[in-house]
């Protein structure tokens, strides 16, 4: 039987991510699964259990117990390993506010479902990454400008905390996404890809996209998909504020696509420069300012769902 390792982030979904940890630990015990398993005491740090555990443990199944952001520092320690040949299966049970990796993956939102899956799924999927020139790599998306500040606010929120423990976590992405749309000031950008160079003027946001959901399912980009070598990328101008409202409403569903503000590219390499600098988000947590360069990597984790 392949070794299991758990890591988990116990603070995530504001401390769900400890409660699902012993609901899971006692099903582990009752059923004398055997699995090594270890808790984040800080941000940032489940990259580097990520590494030690399949490392040291030999564990060919890791599962995540976290949001995005716990999903997305173990892929950085996934991708390191894939480096040196070696690799492992990712499992999630979501514990986060968004949650968006979960819901591309079908994974499901109830712990025990999702251990199941974890423990006898037998559907394993190779997906792509998107890789910066800094060396992070996102699972979900990487987005500049108004996401990018978004996802800064809403991170460093104190609404976020609240509307988690009432379990509204996902309405903590749409009060900061009324509270930028009031004050953003868009500008030039040029996007590349592939070599072709598109001038974008009042530009709003840039956001590559691996799956259509960010924010907590907010279906950004409906044509994303993990699996076809390729990254979509969405771009919304916008001279005028009001003019972008019915996206504000039409998004979640995906029915933003026809708004002449908005448009798509596909690519496998891309860059991003700016008139200013713009914040960036790589799924969901904060990752600096333009400008951006990124290289679709495909098939490189293998997930089970
Ligand atoms: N012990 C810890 N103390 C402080 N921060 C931590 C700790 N463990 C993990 N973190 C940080 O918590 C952040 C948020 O985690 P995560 O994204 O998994 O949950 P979330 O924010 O509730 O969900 P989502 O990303 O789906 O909105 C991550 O950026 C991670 O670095």
């Amino acid at each position: 039987m392949q070794s299991i390792g758990f890591i988990v982030n116990p603070l995530s979904g504001d401390g769900r991510g400890a409660n699902i940890w012993k609901e899971v630990e006692t099903y582990l015990q009752q059923n004398q699964i055997p699995h090594v398993f270890k808790l984040t005491a800080k941000a940032g740090e489940a990259t580097e259990l990520t590494i030690s555990m399949i490392q040291e443990h030999k564990v060919g199944k890791l599962i995540v117990i976290g949001g995005d952001g716990t999903i997305h520092e173990a892929a950085q320690g996934l991708a390191h390993i894939h480096k040196e040949g070696i690799t492992s299966s990712l499992a999630v049970i979501p514990s986060g506010t968004g949650n968006d990796f979960a819901k591309a993956y079908g994974i499901p939102m109830h712990p025990l479902q999702a251990l199941n899956i974890a423990l006898t799924g037998t559907k394993r999927v190779q997906i792509d990454l998107l890789r910066t020139a800094s060396g992070v790599v996102a699972v979900n998306s990487i987005g500049a400008g108004f996401d990018g500040m978004v996802a800064k606010l809403t991170n460093e929120s104190n609404y976020k905390k609240v509307l988690n423990r009432l379990r509204l976590g996902k309405l903590s992405y749409f009060l900061t996404i009324l509270r930028v749309f009031a004050t953003y000031k868009p500008c030039t950008a040029w996007l590349e890809v592939d070599g072709k160079v598109h001038e974008l003027p009042h530009m709003w946001l840039a956001a590559v996209a691996n799956i259509p959901f960010y924010g907590g399912a907010i279906q950004i980009c409906p044509s994303a998909s993990p699996y076809d070598g390729i990254a979509d990328i969405v771009v919304i101008q916008s001279r005028g504020r009001f003019r972008l409202l019915p996206i504000l409403f039409t998004v979640y569903q995906g029915n933003h696509i026809r708004h002449p503000a908005v448009s798509f590219y596909k690519g496998t390499s891309i860059s991003l420069r700016s008139q200013t600098p713009l914040l960036i988000q790589a799924d969901g947590e904060y990752a600096g300012a333009t400008p951006l360069q990124i290289v679709l990597a495909p098939s490189v984790i293998t997930v089970i769902c």
